[in-house]
C-alpha cells in the first residue's frame, strides 16, 4: 500500500453510515473534491510489464461513483478506455458462481486469503501457485477454466457477454493489450499447466490462459467500473440497465473474495483504511463497492509497489470517509 495510505491525512469530516448515500449534489461535491485534492499526486509507476500498458499517460485521471438508483457522479477521465486487468476476476467468479452454485465455485478454486493455518511457517515459504482464491493469477485462470461452452469460443462469449452485462454496455477488446499481453504471459501460461497438475485447473491451461488474457484485455472506462461495481451493490441487478446479471446470494460471496484478497497482499491495509470490497487492475482501475449503496470507479495509470493505483486508493479513502461508506463504523445507539 502507498505510504500516504498510513498517514493519518486530515480528509474532513468522517460521515457515519445512514444507509444509503448522502444527496445526489452533496455526492457529485465530494467527488470533484477527491478529484481536486489528489491530481498533483505524482507517485508511482505506470505499469509495463506488459509492453502495451506504458503507452498510458500519468496524468489521467477520473472518479465515477455510480449509486443503486441509477444516478452517475462523474469528474475527469471517467470516458477515457484502459484494459480492465485483474478487475475482471470479481465479475468472472460471479459469473460463474452463477453457473455453477457458489459451493461447486468455493470448492474448486477456494476463497481464503492463503490456504494456510494461521501459524503456518510454509505460507511464508510457498508461492500461491495452487488455487487460493479468485483474485489471484491462479485461482483467476481455474475460475475462468470452470466458465461453461462447449469450446474456447462459447466460454470466451460467456465471459466477454457477462462482463457486458455487469457494465451495461457491449465490452471490447483492446488487441494492443491482448497480443502484447500474449507474447510475453510466459508465467500465467506455466501457472494453468501447473495448475492442471495439481488437478485445479478444469479446461485445457493453454485455452484458460488464453480466454484469461483476453478477458484482462477488455476496455472500459472509470464510469463502467462503477456501474459494475454498483450492480455488486444493488443485489446483482444493474442499476442502469436493470437487468439482472446475477443473484443477490452470488453478490455477496463475490464481494467476501473481494474483501479478502481484491487488493493482494495489502488487502488487509486496505481494508483497515477504506472498509470496504475492492478490486484494482494493473491499468490502473479500481472497483470499489459498498453494498446496498454503490459502486466506485476510479482510473490513474501510478501504481504502488503492489501493483494498485495510488490515486485510486486515496481517492477511495476520501470517499469511502466522506461519504459514509465504511462498513466497519458505526456510532453508540444511546
Ligand atoms: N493485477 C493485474 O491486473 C494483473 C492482470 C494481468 N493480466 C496478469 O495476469 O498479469
Amino acid at each position: 500500500m502507498h505510504d500516504r495510505l498510513h498517514n493519518d491525512e486530515a480528509i474532513g469530516p468522517a460521515t457515519v453510515s445512514t444507509g444509503h448515500l448522502p444527496p445526489d449534489p452533496a455526492v457529485d461535491t465530494l467527488v470533484q473534491e477527491a478529484w481536486d485534492r489528489y491530481r498533483d499526486v505524482s507517485e508511482g509507476k505506470v505499469a509495463d510489464y506488459i509492453p502495451a500498458l506504458a503507452k498510458a499517460s500519468a496524468e489521467w485521471f477520473g472518479i465515477c461513483v455510480a449509486d443503486v438508483d441509477g444516478g452517475i457522479h462523474a469528474v475527469g477521465d471517467t470516458d477515457r478506455e484502459f484494459s480492465i486487468q485483474s478487475i475482471s476476476k470479481p465479475f468472472v467468479f460471479a459469473l460463474v458462481c452463477q453457473a455453477l452454485g457458489g459451493g461447486r465455485a468455493r470448492a474448486s478454486i477456494g476463497v481464503n486469503a492463503t490456504g494456510l493455518p494461521f501459524n503456518s511457517v510454509m505460507a511464508i515459504e510457498l508461492n500461491a501457485d495452487r488455487t487460493m482464491n479468485p483474485m489471484v493469477n491462479a485461482g483467476a485462470i481455474a475460475t475462468t477454466s470452470l466458465a461453461p461452452g462447449a469450446n474456447a469460443e462459447a466460454r470466451w462469449s460467456f465471459i466477454r457477454e457477462g462482463l457486458s452485462r455487469f457494465a451495461g454496455r457491449e465490452l471490447a477488446m483492446d488487441h494492443d493489450v491482448y497480443e502484447s499481453e500474449a507474447a510475453t504471459n510466459q508465467r500465467n501460461q506455466g501457472i494453468a499447466r501447473l495448475l492442471l497438475g495439481y488437478e485445479r485447473m478444469y479446461s485445457d491451461p493453454d485455452d484458460a490462459t488464453d480466454i484469461y488474457t483476453r478477458q484482462c484485455a477488455l476496455n472500459v472506462t472509470a464510469r463502467d467500473l462503477a456501474v459494475m461495481g454498483a450492480t455488486l451493490a444493488d443485489g446483482g441487478v444493474n442499476p442502469v440497465t436493470r437487468e439482472r446479471v446475477v443473484d443477490e446470494d452470488r453478490c455477496r460471496r463475490v464481494l467476501a473474495v473481494m474483501a479478502t484478497a481484491g487488493l493482494y497482499e495489502q488487502s488487509g491495509d486496505w481494508l483497515y483504511e477504506v472498509g470496504l470490497p475492492g478490486k484494482s487492475g494493473v491499468a490502473g482501475g479500481l472497483v470499489t463497492t459498498a453494498p446496498g449503496k454503490g459502486g466506485l470507479g476510479v482510473f490513474s495509470p501510478p501504481l504502488d509497489a503492489a501493483g494498485n493505483s495510488v490515486r485510486g486508493q486515496l481517492a477511495t479513502r476520501f470517499l469511502s470517509e466522506r461519504l459514509g461508506l465504511n462498513l466497519f463504523a458505526s456510532k453508540p445507539a444511546a
